[in-house]
Formats: structure tokens, C-alpha cells, sequence
């Protein structure tokens, strides 16, 4: 009998938690981590470090396709890799996540990149941090999460982030990139951000990181327990 490694989906849009949800999941289960949007990031990266026109789907989608990249936990930490090149800071910048956002709302490269985040599938279970990741990636998925907060709540976090990170940001200007990006990543016609019909909700708008972690593990073992017996 071939057993199927259990999934945890955990979607929302930008600085909702997710990343730092994911983590905490990960740790806990002893399960492994998909960081889909780092495969967003670095496909965008590619496309400005090759000069390749981010508005063509016809030529980012090879790029997709043979894309070079490397994840490596290291420490707890992800380093991501790209063509041999440690680019775990720089896929980081609110360019490259709007470029990303770019490339993500093309079908093709989307569907290049899937069979990539569906290898991440292995025993004993897999964290799944994305925006399609119940909807798309991995539907079958027992346990589905879709983490929210206020646009306001998640650019002031973004920004301490950036800041501690020691990029320069303009609140004003981080609002409106998140809420442009937002914007594009409901509103495309392939993988919008939307919850799965069989997903948790939870707006951490006003709920500390332990808090969050709290009830996603609640919810996570419940089922599971459930889906296990
Ligand atoms: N509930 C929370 N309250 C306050 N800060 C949070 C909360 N959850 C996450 N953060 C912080 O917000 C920033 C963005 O979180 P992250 O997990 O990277 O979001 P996402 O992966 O959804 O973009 C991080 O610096 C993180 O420490
Ligand atoms: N499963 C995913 C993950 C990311 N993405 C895209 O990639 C961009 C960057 O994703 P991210 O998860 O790194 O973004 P943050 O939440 O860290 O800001 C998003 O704005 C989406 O457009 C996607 O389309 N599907």
C-alpha cells in the first residue's frame, strides 16, 4: 500500500503570517516546508537578472520550466539558491514580490511550476505556504488554513520586517504595493487568492504569533486525529 504524506495548507495574502506560521507547523510535526511564493520570487528574479520581459508569457515560461533553484534549510533558516548564487536576501525586496505577483497571474507559468511544488510532497508531511496551495497545489489536503489580516496590520509588519532586515521602507508606499499586489493576486482568472471551501479561517488582525500558532495547532491535530483514525 502507498501511503500519501499528509498536507497542511496554510494560504492568505501578503504578511498575513503565513512564513511564520509555516515555521512554527514545520518544527512542531517534524514535517517538511513548501515556500511556494520563494518559487514565485525566484522565477521573478531570473526574469530581471536575464532581462526577460516580465509581460510575456511565451518567454517566462521556459525560464519556469528550467528554472535553477536549490532550497536548503540551514539552520532553521531557508536559503534559497539560484543558478549557485545565495539570493535568500534578495528575493526578499517588495520589486521582486510584485514581480512575482507579474509572472504568478500567467497560466503557463504556473502550470510549470506546479509538478515542482507538488515534489515537495514526501513522509512524514508537508507545510504548504502559498496562495492556491488548497485550492490548486494540494486539494486533497486534510488540513487547510487561510490566514488574513487587515492590509493596514500586514504593511506595518512588513515593514518592521524589511526594516530588520535593514531595507529602507515608506509606510505609505508599502501599503500600496500590498494592497496593488493583493489586488492582483484575488483578482487573477487562474489560482486566485481564495480560501478553499474546507479551510480554517483566521484573521490575525489583532492576534499575537503565539495566538496564531495556538489555534492552527488546535485545528491541525483535531482533524488530523480525526482523518488518522
Ligand atoms: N500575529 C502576528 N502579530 C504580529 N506580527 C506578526 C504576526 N504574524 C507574523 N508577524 C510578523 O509579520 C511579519 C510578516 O510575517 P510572515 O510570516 O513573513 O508573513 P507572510 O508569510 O504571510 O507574508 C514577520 O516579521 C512576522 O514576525
Ligand atoms: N502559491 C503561490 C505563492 C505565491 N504566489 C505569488 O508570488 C508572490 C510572492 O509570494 P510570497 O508568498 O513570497 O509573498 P509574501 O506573502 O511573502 O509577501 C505573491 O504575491 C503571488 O502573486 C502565487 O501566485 N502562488
Amino acid at each position: 500500500m502507498t501511503v500519501t504524506a499528509p498536507v497542511i495548507t496554510v494560504d492568505g495574502p501578503s504578511g498575513a503570517g503565513k512564513g511564520t506560521l509555516c515555521k512554527a507547523l514545520a518544527e512542531t510535526f517534524g514535517w517538511h516546508l513548501l515556500d511556494s511564493g520563494a518559487i514565485y520570487r525566484v522565477l521573478a528574479l531570473a526574469a530581471l537578472h536575464h532581462q526577460v520581459d516580465i509581460q510575456s508569457e511565451d518567454a517566462l515560461v521556459p525560464l519556469a520550466a528550467h528554472l535553477d533553484v536549490q532550497f536548503i534549510s540551514r539552520n532553521g533558516q531557508l536559503e534559497v539558491i539560484l543558478e549557485g548564487e545565495d539570493v535568500s536576501h534578495e528575493i526578499r525586496t517588495e520589486t521582486v514580490g510584485n514581480t512575482a505577483s507579474q509572472a504568478a497571474a500567467f497560466p503557463r507559468v504556473r502550470e510549470a511550476l506546479l509538478r515542482r511544488q507538488r515534489a515537495f510532497r514526501d513522509l512524514p508531511g508537508l507545510i504548504a505556504d502559498g496562495r492556491d496551495m488548497g485550492t490548486v497545489v494540494f486539494p486533497d489536503a486534510p488540513v487547510k488554513i487561510f490566514l488574513d489580516a487587515s492590509a493596514e496590520e500586514r504593511a506595518r509588519r512588513r515593514m518592521l520586517q524589511l526594516q530588520e532586515k535593514g531595507f529602507s521602507v515608506n509606510f505609505e508606499r508599502l501599503l500600496a504595493e500590498i494592497k496593488e499586489r493583493d489586488d492582483r493576486d484575488r483578482n487573477r482568472a487562474i489560482a486566485p487568492l481564495v480560501p478553499a471551501s474546507d479551510a480554517l479561517l483566521l484573521d490575525s488582525t489583532s492576534m499575537s504569533i503565539s495566538e496564531v500558532i495556538e489555534k492552527a495547532l488546535s485545528h491541525a491535530r483535531d482533524v488530523l486525529a480525526l482523518t488518522q483514525k
